[in-house]
């Protein structure tokens, strides 16, 4: 089932939570709402539900104009973070609650209510806890049962908001990667919110970047990093250091740092760097004059992130560095190094 969003809008009171938007949602598709936190997301998520109703604009599942039908007719499924489970039920009967309340005419028989739940419970992992009360459950079991819940009245669309926020980094990481494999079963299209940058990335087939109640960018995971629509798609989406100064003889310069570069109209003043486009090194380059002190390093992960201070910046900045250099360099707190950039991002400043 595509989605067809065309300029919806909707106000709190003097809060505009969402300017008039568009967007095109393709059958079978992941999509992921990207934003920081008042950005929209959750309004547009559910106006698409149903649960609530734009001021202006219209919303189509297919062909079918659903602006104006009811949440229970729009056949969505949902799995909100704070959407509890039926304390008083067992796993399986969660699971089949939404099967159940069907009228007589639509409800499938307790057989075929036994074998959809227990081939849910399966493709889960829960079966072998299907009697058990959601008290009795971890909280990452406890959102498999939404899942499973979600999906038993088998929606052509699937519509979650932050699923996974409660839970800890690595049952948030076992959920998304087998959130993806049932969306790849199950064939629904799906739209979730998340506020988190990496499940994101990782989630969607394309992106919508929201800021102020607007769509920044809509576009893949990949796309989206490599060509950032703006500065604040660009610092949104990682970590970001910023250098600021005046444009003096081919340089960019601030107090004693300067990087030498081609004069540039959009932004004259500013350059963004990734913490991974940074080089420390013992003496400064023909290119680039940044003087920087250790404040902290944090050697755990894939690299080593390395917290750095000096007079000319506004922050403080972080290089990421291979496990290899930091043998090298041995960058203990208060040491003194350079910063080469192999790399640097300009953008027009933010307009709001
Ligand atoms: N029921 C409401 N009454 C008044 N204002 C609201 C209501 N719902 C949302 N808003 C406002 O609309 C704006 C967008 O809120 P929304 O919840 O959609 O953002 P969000 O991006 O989902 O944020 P978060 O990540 O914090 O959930 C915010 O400024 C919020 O305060």
């Amino acid at each position: 089932m595509s989605i067809t969003v065309s300029d919806v809008s909707r106000r709190f009171g003097n809060t505009t939570a969402l300017h008039p938007l568009s967007l095109e949602i393709k059958k079978g598709e992941m999509v992921g709402l990207l934003g920081p936190s008042g950005s929209g997301k959750t309004t547009l998520l559910r106006i698409i539900a149903g649960l609530e109703a734009p001021d202006s604009g219209s919303i189509h599942f297919g062909d079918r104009d659903v602006t104006h039908v009811h949440v229970r007719k729009r056949r969505v499924g949902f799995v909100f973070q704070h959407y509890a489970l039926f304390r008083h039920m067992s796993v399986f009967e969660n699971v089949a609650f939404g099967l159940r309340a069907r009228p007589t005419s639509e409800r499938p028989s307790n057989a075929e209510i036994r074998d959809r739940v227990q081939h849910l419970l399966e493709r889960v992992r829960l079966d072998a806890l299907a009697k058990r009360l959601p008290s009795q459950l971890s909280g990452g079991q406890q959102q498999r049962v939404a899942l499973a819940r979600a999906l038993a009245v088998e929606p052509e669309v699937l519509l979650l908001d932050e699923p996974f926020g409660a839970l800890d980094a690595r049952v948030r990481l076992e959920l998304r990667r087998w959130l993806r494999h049932l969306h790849e079963e199950f064939g629904f299209t799906s739209v979730f919110v998340t506020h988190d940058q990496e499940e994101a990335l990782e989630l969607s087939d394309r992106v919508v970047v929201m800021s102020n109640g607007k769509i920044e960018q809509i576009d893949t995971p990949q796309a989206l990093y490599r060509a950032p629509a703006n500065r604040f798609v660009f610092s949104f989406l990682g970590e970001t250091n910023r250098f600021g100064g005046e444009y003096r003889e081919g340089k960019l310069q601030q107090g004693n740092a300067w990087i030498a570069m081609a004069h540039s109209d959009i932004a004259p003043n500013e350059v963004l760097l990734r913490p991974h486009e940074l080089m420390l090194t013992t003496a400064p380059d023909a290119k680039a004059h940044l003087p920087v002190t250790v404040d902290a390093v944090s050697p755990v992960g894939s690299d080593v992130r390395v917290e750095l201070t000096a007079d000319w910046m506004d922050t403080p900045w972080l290089a990421s560095i291979t496990h290899h250099d930091f043998d090298r360099l041995q960058p203990a707190r208060g040491a003194n190094f350079y910063l080469v950039p192999s790399r640097w991002h300009q953008f027009a400043p933010e307009t709001s």
